[in-house]
Order: structure tokens, then sequence, then C-alpha cells
């Protein structure tokens, strides 16, 4: 099957104007990934989600943050040395001591982060910016110093004035030779609009590769990821399953996958999301929502009959992509909103065939069962009922033969 059959694409896409994209991504389940309330990854799981993320293309990987404890500089320096095709990125506070314990996990990127809004300033360091910007560029040069590549991040950036952003990053710009400039949306206050605007306004002045991380709190992290690259934004940070703190980050599974239909960027192996989403959904203990895009257990699964007769003929009249672009399944439910096509058709599946008369019986059993239990019915029913119907069939078969006797 060709690409252009596996997904419909977004054709209104021909009429807006926008900057054509020139991305890659930086998965960050590693890292922001296993900041979630209660999630740890062993190395060995973190090794294998790591070998993955590899495997499908992603060029980046956050792999951790080397000072939270012993073990996590470990998994990183070994996740690190892999061999990978994937960069490996690990996150420092502005401190010396994080750099040095970057320097040892021999990672490719070191992550320099510091806040810049009044908020954090004022909260949280109780400095003012001169000195945390003071703290970034010293720490900034320590790492340049010592070899390693720096990307310059901006946490709360979204909660910070444009032009002192634009002030630090010109200045870390002229002065050091950093690889990219990183805008968080720490707490996810953005929209798509007011993304767009940001990555715009830092893109026009700023000449180093911008970054965009995005926390999903109010449900717009993929949209304003996608934005965001609209806006010239070069590296997209994602998680699988979109964990991440709190409401998670932008997820890996949406952002690729409307990378490739809304713009035909098609370079990531998504077959493997499926998998990956389990493997990790496995390893964090955290499972999808059943109508998370892409890897949710509803992403493919149908019900009602005007879909599914519809499907029957032509998966894609009701999918935006097939599953199997994501290493998913198809799955036709029975339920109340069955109709009779959806019906033989599920029932010639299973490889049984009933008349038209059977057929029509059953659809009414099917209704009143799943409004008595209000739920779906299951395969083992269905063949009860189906029992049902082709024995309620014999009787009144028998009845009508004594009849004309
Ligand atoms: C937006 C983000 O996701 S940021 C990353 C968040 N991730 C984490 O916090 C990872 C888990 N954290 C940890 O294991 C620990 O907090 C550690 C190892 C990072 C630090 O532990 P501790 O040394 O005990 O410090 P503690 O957590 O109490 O406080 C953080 C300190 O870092 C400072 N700090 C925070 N961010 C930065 C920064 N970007 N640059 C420099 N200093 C910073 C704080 O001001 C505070 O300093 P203080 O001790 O002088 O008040
Ligand atoms: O911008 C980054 O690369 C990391 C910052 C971050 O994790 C956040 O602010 O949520």
């Amino acid at each position: 099957m060709s690409e252009s059959e596996q997904y419909s694409r977004n054709k209104l896409m021909d009429f807006i104007e926008y900057r054509p994209l020139d991305i890659e991504i930086c998965d960050v389940t590693l890292r922001d990934g296993e900041q979630t309330p209660g999630v740890v990854f062993t190395k060995e799981q973190k090794l294998a989600m790591a070998n993955e993320l590899d495997s499908m293309g992603i060029e980046v990987i956050e792999a951790g943050f080397p000072v939270v404890s012993a073990n996590e500089k470990e998994t990183v320096k070994e996740i690190a040395n892999q061999g990978f095709n994937s960069r490996i990125c690990c996150l420092s506070r502005a401190v010396k001591g994080d750099v040095d314990a970057a320097l040892e996990c021999d990672v490719d990127i070191v992550s320099i982060f510091i806040a810049m809004s009044d908020m954090h300033l004022k909260y949280k360091y109780h400095r003012s910016l001169e000195e945390m910007l003071g703290c970034a560029k010293e720490t900034i040069e320590y790492a340049t110093d010592h070899g390693l590549k720096v990307r310059f991040a901006a946490e709360d950036a979204s909660r910070t004035p444009i032009d002192r952003l634009k002030q630090a990053f010109k200045e870390v710009e002229n002065e050091y030779k950093v690889q990219y400039v990183s805008l968080a949306d720490t707490i996810g206050i953005l929209n798509p609009t007011t993304t767009h605007y940001l990555v715009s306004e830092i893109f026009k002045e700023v000449n180093t590769s911008i970054c965009i991380h995005c926390h999903d709190d109010l449900g717009m992290a993929t949209a304003n990821t996608l934005a965001a690259a609209e806006a010239g934004a070069k590296q997209l940070h994602t998680t699988v399953n979109a964990i991440g703190e709190r409401a998670g980050n932008a997820s890996l599974e949406e952002v690729i996958v409307a990378l490739r239909v809304q713009y035909g960027i098609d370079r990531y192996d998504t077959t493997k999301l499926t998998a990956l989403s389990k493997m990790v959904s496995e390893y964090s203990g955290i499972t999808p929502s059943v109508n998370k895009a892409v890897v949710g257990q509803n992403a493919f699964t149908h019900e009602s009959g005007i879909h599914v007769a519809a499907i029957l003929e032509e998966p894609r009249t009701y999918e935006l992509f097939l599953p199997e672009m994501v290493g998913g399944k198809r799955n036709l439910v029975v339920g109340k909103h069955t109709g009779t096509k959806a019906l033989k058709g599920i029932i010639n599946s299973i490889g049984l065939c009933l008349e038209r008369e059977e057929l029509c019986a059953l659809i009414d059993k099917v209704k009143v069962c799943t409004e008595e239990r209000h739920k779906s019915i299951s395969r083992d029913q269905l063949e009860r009922l189906i029992t049902q119907v082709r024995q309620e069939k014999k009787t009144n078969e028998k009845g009508e033969e004594k009849f004309s006797i």
C-alpha cells in the first residue's frame, strides 16, 4: 500500500501560507516524562525506550538530568555510549557541578536552563535577572570550553517579557557558540496563536536554532508545538503518551503523525508508535485514556452502524490514517449503535453467515441487550445471541410445519 493510501492529507494546508517546516524532534520522555509524579524508570527501561526512539529516527533523545542521582548519571552515560544515530542530550541547571555531571556522561548536548520570568526570579531563585543570566553565561562558557554542545533553555519563557528573552538569547549567541535556544511553556499557558507570535518574534532577531517545549495544561501542547514549527522553531520537544509534569507534554505520537498528514514530513517510522506507547505505559504505570489520539484503545475502534458500513468498503471514510501506519489494529464493536450492514460484515469476518431475516432478529436482540447492560457486547455474547436466533428460527419453522399439517 502506498504512503498516500495510508492517510488523508489535510489539503486545506495548500491554501495556508506558512514557512516550510525545517524541524527535528527531541524526545524528552526519559527526562520530563520521568518527572511525572510517581514515575521511576529503571536503567534497562530507559535503554529500551531510547533504543526504540533511535530506531524510529528521532534526532535527539533527552536521556535525563544526571545530577538527580548516581543511577541517573550512570544511565545517561550508558545511553550516550550506545552508538545511536540519535544525539543524546541531558539537562543541567546553571551550575558548574551539573555540567561536570553531564561531562562525565559523554552526552552530545547539555541543556542549560534558567527561568527569566519575574515570577521565578522573585519566588524561586530570590535573585535578580542579572545574577541568573550571569550564572547561565558562566555555565555555558564552562560547558563549551569543555567541548560540550549547548542548548540555552529559557524555562517559563511564555511568562517572560519577549524583549528580555531576545536580549538574553542575543547576548548568549554573540558571546558563546550555543547550538540552540529553547522556549519552554513551562506552565502550559500558550495557545497556538501566542505560540506562533512568540516564536516568530524570537526567530526575527535570533540566529540560533529555536527549540519549543510545550506543556499540556490546556490540552494544546501538540497544537502549540506545530504552531511553533510553522513560525520557525527547529527542535520540537515531545514525550511518548504525552507523559510529563502535571498534564504532561506534547505527545510524540500526535506530533509525528501530524507532521506527516499536515506537512508531508514522513521520515519517522510511525509503525513503531503503538508498541512504544505500550512499552512506556507499562514502564510508567500510566495507561493513555481510551480516546487518546493515535494510541488510545479507541483510536481505531468503531461501533456506529453508518461508520462501520462505510469502513467495510473503505476505512479512510472514517479514519484519518490506517491503524497499520502506527502499528495499531482496527476493532469493530457490536453495540447499541450497530446497523445491519455492519453486523453482517462483522459476522462474515468471523466465518459465519446469517440470512437477512436472522440478521434483523439479531439486530433487535443486540439493541435490547446493549440497552439493558449499558455497554457493547463481546464476541462470545454475540455468538450466544446468534445461537438463540437460529434456535428460535428452527422452533418457528417447526411450529409452522405442524400448523400446515
Ligand atoms: C521545568 C523543569 O522541568 S526543571 C527540571 C525539574 N527537575 C527536577 O527537579 C529533577 C529532580 N530534582 C532533584 O533531584 C533535585 O531537586 C536536584 C538534584 C536537581 C537539586 O537538589 P537540591 O540540591 O537538594 O536542591 P533543591 O531541589 O532543594 O533546590 C533547587 C536548587 O536549585 C536552584 N535552581 C533551580 N533551577 C536552577 C537553575 N536553572 N539554575 C541554577 N540554579 C537553579 C534553586 O534555586 C535551588 O537553589 P538553593 O538550594 O540555593 O535554594
Ligand atoms: O526548555 C527546555 O528544554 C526544558 C524546560 C522544561 O522542562 C520546562 O520548562 O518545562
